[in-house]
């Protein structure tokens, strides 16, 4: 493919192409925001990233490169380029290899179903030849689908809410960018969709990713695991926490519980880590959730804890510097900023006064429009978008 302008063209929040450049700058623009230690240090830890070419996959691997010059693997599933431009998460996947080069770590990026048995199989031998035992496993995959390979049934997830329809407000964009305010209403899943989230969103991967490793004695004395979790606001409750997705997160705590008890057999910890509401590609999916995240951010300004910030103190907790904050259901707690009582009151005054006259005023919707535009590298500044760019490039190969 030739070099060509690339412009963000799309329906809602979904664009159909990435900008290489913009993507490559995005992630020079997170790595800016994470403070490097003094030095690394001398003896590299192992860590296994599901998901690390967006969000919070993308933040820890990013974290735990500069600030720890972890080696080891991180799996994503992107698109390549062809008809299209690849995915953003194809583009940050090659900036992110060249921080990597940068910090001296052995870090390897696969491209494949972190749900198949083939992917677990072929990430488990690198980590065997290339550095015998694993120390940390991070597991951040958000997915709309997941065949389970051992039945070879596909399930589908739904953000519904469970029991009664409901109703919220939502913030969306019309094409030249002004921002409506709507009430959409989502009728609640069945028994069924339910069950079907929770195959995909819950912690039946995660705790094969743990069983296959563990099997294969691939797990370090002391290996740490965690996989990323959501509470959020009462204003989001219906159709989040106490929802479809909410199931899955609940059934992901549980499976918390359980390979700790497992893992204690290496000295090893898998605790889920609550992170706070960011602008992810999972999370603008979800009714209502743009609206609140522009609140949010109209509220706290610069502390919104992006998720590098929140990363750098994961991995803080994680390697033992600090001690782990957990809460009373012995969940890691990144959020407290999020869900800190006098917040909760400020947005939800806010919600409740916005109309679709002062939607400009009340949230900050132009930071929001510039967050997701920017997860497909559009709205980066200092870009130049006349430019043509060439979008052909390759995954980057193990070095
Ligand atoms: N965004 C939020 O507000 C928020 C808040 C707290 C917790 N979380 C949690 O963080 C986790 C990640 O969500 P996110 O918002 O960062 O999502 P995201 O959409 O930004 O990233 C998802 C990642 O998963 C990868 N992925 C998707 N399907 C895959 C598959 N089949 N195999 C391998 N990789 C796959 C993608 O390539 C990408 O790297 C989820 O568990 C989510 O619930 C998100």
């Amino acid at each position: 493919m030739a070099a060509r302008v690339v412009s963000p063209t799309g329906r809602g929040f979904l664009l159909l192409d990435a900008h290489p450049t913009g993507c490559f700058r995005s992630v020079a623009d997170m790595v800016a925001q994470i403070p490097p230690p003094a030095r690394l240090p001398e003896h590299r830890p192992v860590a296994l990233v599901i998901g690390s070419s967006a969000g919070y996959g993308l933040a820890a691997t990013l974290a735990g490169l500069r600030r720890h010059g972890i080696h080891g693997v991180g799996v994503a599933f992107e698109r390549p380029p062809g008809r299209r431009t690849g995915t953003a998460g194809w583009y940050r996947t090659i900036a992110t290899d060249a921080v990597a080069a940068e910090a001296g770590s052995d870090f390897t990026f696969v491209n494949a179903d972190a749900f198949a048995d083939t992917t677990k199989a072929e990430v488990l031998d690198l980590i065997e030849k290339r550095f015998g035992q694993l120390d940390f496993l991070v597991y951040s995959v958000a997915a709309p689908r997941r065949t389970d390979p051992r039945t070879g049934t596909t399930y589908q997830s739904v953000i519904k809410p469970i029991g009664a329809a409901h109703t919220t407000r939502t913030l969306e964009f019309d094409g030249d960018g002004t921002p409506i305010l709507r009430d959409v209403t989502a009728q609640p899943a069945d028994e069924a969709e339910a069950a079907d989230t929770v195959q995909v969103m819950g912690g039946e991967d995660w705790s094969r990713w743990v069983a296959d490793l563990q099997e294969r004695n691939l797990l370090r004395t002391g290996f740490r695991t965690v996989a990323l979790s959501y509470i959020g606001s009462s204003l989001t409750s219906a159709i989040y926490r106490d929802g479809t997705i909410g199931a899955a997160k609940v059934h992901l705590e549980r499976t918390a519980r359980e390979l700790d008890e497992r893992l204690a057999a290496v000295d090893g910890r898998a605790l889920t880590s609550v992170n706070g509401a960011a602008v992810t590609q999972a999370s603008t999916a979800i009714p209502g959730i743009a609206l609140y995240v522009s609140l949010l951010h109209a509220t706290l300004g610069d502390a919104l804890q992006s998720p590098v910030e929140q990363s750098v103190r994961l991995w803080d907790q994680l390697t033992g510097a600090v001690p782990f904050d957990l809460d009373e259901q012995g969940r890691l707690r990144l959020d407290r900023w999020e869900l800190d009582p006098a917040v909760q009151a400020a947005v939800a005054e806010r919600w409740r006064a916005i109309t679709p006259e002062t939607i400009a005023e009340v949230a900050d919707v132009d930071w929001f429009r510039a967050q997701f535009r920017g997860l497909y590298g559009f709205d980066v500044p200092g870009v130049d978008y006349a430019e043509p760019v060439d979008p052909d490039l390759e995954w980057p190969a193990p070095r």
